[in-house]
């Protein structure tokens, strides 16, 4: 990739636009029908997920909470098509993950998913203005400079383009992490603890953004976290134990959210 130390080559101004994969209305935007996800063998199986269903439409913001081992990032992972089921079914927008070769699970990623992970995950030989134009340009095109400038405004860095991850604090460069995964407007964006490394005022702030993403833009989000303050900025927490969806609760309060938790975990 030319120029990955440098400064990032733009489209020209007249450059197509990113744009949001097409929206299907009459098929939910991510579902898993009775989907098993093992790992091991003989007296060693360990079922991650056993049997979870889960259907998401746009703009649904769920949270995804459970003890240690419940199958969180299982879930997460095979709902995004980063690993697949052993039985059961994953669509994402309509199209059947299951079964689907490395190739057409890449395709089918690109420009519909994003991901945000609790390390940010940033390059750091890469400014800011570098890390977002990264998905584009992986995706085999040139970013335009107004979709990543404007990315970065959306995340309130507008005047931090220019700057490396570390010079920047870790809420920034969670929110360069939310640009990055925002710039190719992707349908569904999956979280693994987004807020988990940031302090509690840098978490509100991802967090709205992510309220914002979900209310303004319509994008689905799926979120694993152990945070009940975090997990009640959700429309829906869904709780695992054992990899089963043991229970589910709509506009939760961080209370709720923590009295349940408790009761799974002993
Ligand atoms: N690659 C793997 N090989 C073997 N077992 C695995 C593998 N990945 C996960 N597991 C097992 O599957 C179960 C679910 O794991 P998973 O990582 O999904 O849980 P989690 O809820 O995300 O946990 P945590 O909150 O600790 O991150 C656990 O019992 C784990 O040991």
């Amino acid at each position: 990739m030319g120029g990955m130390s440098g400064k990032v080559e733009y489209a020209p101004r007249d450059a197509e636009p990113v744009r949001p994969a097409p929206a299907r209305p009459d098929v939910p935007v991510l579902e898993m029908r009775q989907a098993v996800r093992g790992y091991g063998g003989g007296d060693a199986r360990v079922r991650a997920l056993d049997g979870v269903d889960l259907s998401l439409d746009a703009g649904a913001w769920v949270a995804v909470m459970g003890p240690s081992g419940s199958g969180k990032s299982t879930l997460l992972h095979c709902a995004a098509g980063l690993d697949t089921v052993d039985s059961g079914r994953v669509t994402l927008l309509g199209e059947d993950l299951t079964g689907a070769d490395d190739r057409r699970l890449t395709r089918l990623r690109r420009g519909t998913v994003g991901f945000v992970f609790q390390n940010f995950n940033l390059v750091a030989s890469l400014t800011a203005e570098q890390n977002v134009a990264l998905p584009l340009r992986l995706a085999g095109r040139r970013a335009r400079r107004e979709d990543v400038r404007s990315a970065l405004a959306d995340v309130g860095l507008a005047d931090r383009a220019r700057h490396r991850p570390r010079e920047l604090s870790g809420g920034q460069q969670q929110r360069v992490a939310l640009a990055r995964a925002m710039v190719t407007r992707p349908r569904v964006l999956f979280a693994d603890e987004p807020t988990g490394a940031l302090d509690s005022a840098s978490a509100r702030t991802v967090l709205g953004l992510l309220r914002g993403m979900c209310d303004d833009a319509g994008q689905t989000i799926v979120m694993v976290t152990h945070d009940p303050v975090a997990a009640a900025a959700a429309d829906t927490v869904v709780f695992l134990a054992d990899g089963r969806v043991v229970d589910r609760i709509e506009r939760p309060s961080a209370r709720r959210i923590a009295d349940r938790l408790v009761s799974l975990e002993v």
